[in-house]
């Protein structure tokens, strides 16, 4: 009986992109897939386990291994950690390109180490779940005769979009200094998109940055893919998901929550997490404005000033999350004279739970980098958003959030810079039960879509079971 369990049930190792928006949903994968069967072994590299480990309140048993509790509560989750190539001290975003060159050449090395080790030591091993941005699980999957499986933590439209760099090179719209300006209509599954709301890195001037690099190549590996598992919901995103399965096996599964977003047992804050509850409860249904700009974009000191005065005149009670990096390493007063006064209105912190503050029924508004997980948050929690797009994905999130969905609204027109009266406009709009009110009205419908997707008979549940088994029959067939 032991035995056969050993060799049927699946062993996957996965492999996040070593940032914060990429570890939590893949955490959250690991559950998921350990609660449905799987034995996991999890990579972090050891700059993102020593952050975490450095963030948790003193004294906790699971700082050696994030997953020991999730371990004693019956899951087999094995933790192991990578060298990046990079000592502890080194400061990956301040040196973000050579961080990158890192990540093409020399990080894969480390990874494929472990790997070989791993399956080396544990045959059970069949699996390999790594982030689609990364640019080498082709060649580790198919070095160890593992299952390839790319995990997308980013909406459909725009894992379609980099799918598609070829057409969009074709048809003169990238790749070229003086590209076209008119709408890109020729993406199979994507409704015609303006240029100006594609990805940041597509927009850039300079087509040989690291970034670019890699996307290259990891949008030339996903398609070696045997499978890919995408954090997006299949109704919301329907045409652009059919025509990617069209391609090859994709799964919508999204949203990959906890299944208690608010209690989760593993550690990944890379930060110290500040408790907001207390000052929540002071304050009316719907009346706090959230904002928060992620885990590492960056704000000029100029818009960070506009929207501090605009949240002045709009009244409004916030809480704001404020990273000391948020608009540099060097610079840490950067809130306008005056404004840092206590006042009862507003709380300022550096990081916090983020899904705790919007599932508070105190929270009516989310001020959002467009972020795809503060995005899935949000809508899960009923939220509304004011869409103030950094860079990356967080572009072309922003259309789907305010054009084809209607649960938020554009800080400002992404031409002229923002302005505090022009802030201040929206947030009471975003924030008025009145002038809200449509807003507030398709964030319900979309929340009860995520809700029916994940209920057994939802669409991201039963994709899940089909992945499972598809799965487990593509680990039968291994040659
Ligand atoms: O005080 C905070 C602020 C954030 N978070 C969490 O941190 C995550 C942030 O993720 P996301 O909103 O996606 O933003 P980034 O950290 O910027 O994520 C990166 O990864 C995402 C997924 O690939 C991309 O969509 C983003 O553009 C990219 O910047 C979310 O789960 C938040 O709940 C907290 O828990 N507390």
């Amino acid at each position: 009986m032991e035995e056969d369990n050993q060799c049927t049930k699946p062993h996957a190792i996965l492999v996040p992109l070593p940032l914060q928006g990429h570890v939590i949903p893949f955490t959250n994968l690991a559950v998921k897939l350990a609660l449905n069967g799987f034995t996991i072994t999890f990579v972090n590299t050891q700059y993102i386990h020593h952050q975490i480990t450095k963030s948790q309140p003193n004294n906790k048993t699971e700082q050696d291994d994030i997953f020991a509790a999730a371990r004693k509560s019956g899951l087999d989750i094995r933790y192991k950690t990578v060298s990046d190539g990079f000592p502890l001290a080194f400061n990956r975003f301040q040196n973000l390109d050579q961080c990158l060159e890192g990540h093409l050449h020399v990080y894969p090395t480390h990874v494929d180490e472990l790997v070989g080790d791993l399956v080396q030591s544990d045959p059970s091993i069949t699996c390999f779940i790594a982030d689609t941005f990364h640019t080498w699980p082709e060649t580790i999957a198919n070095k160890y005769n593992l299952v390839n499986v790319s995990f997308w933590t980013e909406p459909a439209l725009v894992l379609s979009i980099y799918y598609h760099l070829d057409l969009l090179k074709q048809n003169g719209h990238f790749g070229f200094h003086d590209k076209r300006e008119d709408n890109i209509d020729y993406i199979p599954g994507v409704q015609a998109i303006e240029p100006k709301d594609l990805m940041s890195y597509l927009q850039a001037a300079d087509l040989s940055s690291p970034m670019l690099r890699i996307i290259y190549k990891a949008f030339h590996e996903v398609k070696r893919a045997d499978f890919i598992l995408i954090n997006t919901v299949q109704e919301l995103e329907s045409e652009t998901l059919s025509a990617l399965h069209e391609k090859q096996p994709t799964y919508a599964i999204g949203p990959v929550f906890p299944s208690k977003p608010t209690k989760t047992i593993v550690a990944t804050n890379l930060m110290s997490e500040f408790d907001c509850t207390q000052w929540l409860k002071t304050k009316p249904h719907g009346s706090v404005l959230f904002i928060s700009f992620g885990s590492y974009a960056q704000v000029t000191t100029k818009d960070i000033e506009e929207i501090a005065h605009g949240l002045l005149l709009s009244k409004v009670s916030f809480i704001w999350v404020l990273r000391p990096d948020t608009t540099s390493y060097e610079e840490t007063n950067i809130l306008p004279v005056g404004f840092d006064s206590l006042t009862s209105k507003k709380l300022i912190v550096p990081w916090c739970s983020q899904i705790k503050v919007l599932s508070h029924p105190a929270v009516g508004g989310f001020l959002t980098h467009c972020g795809w997980n503060s995005i899935l948050e949000s809508m899960w929690c009923g939220v509304p958003m004011l869409c103030f797009p950094l860079w990356t994905d967080q572009i072309t999130n922003r259309k789907l959030v305010v054009d084809d969905w209607g649960i938020g609204l554009n800080i400002c027109d992404g031409v002229k810079p923002i302005t505090r009266v022009e802030v201040a406009e929206k947030i009471n709009h975003v924030m008025s039960e009145k002038l809200g009110h449509g807003l507030q009205k398709e964030i319900k419908n979309v929340r009860q879509t995520m809700e029916d997707a994940l209920t057994l008979n939802g669409s991201s549940q039963k994709n899940f079971f089909q992945f499972l088994s598809d799965v487990k029959t593509k680990v039968q067939t291994r040659n």
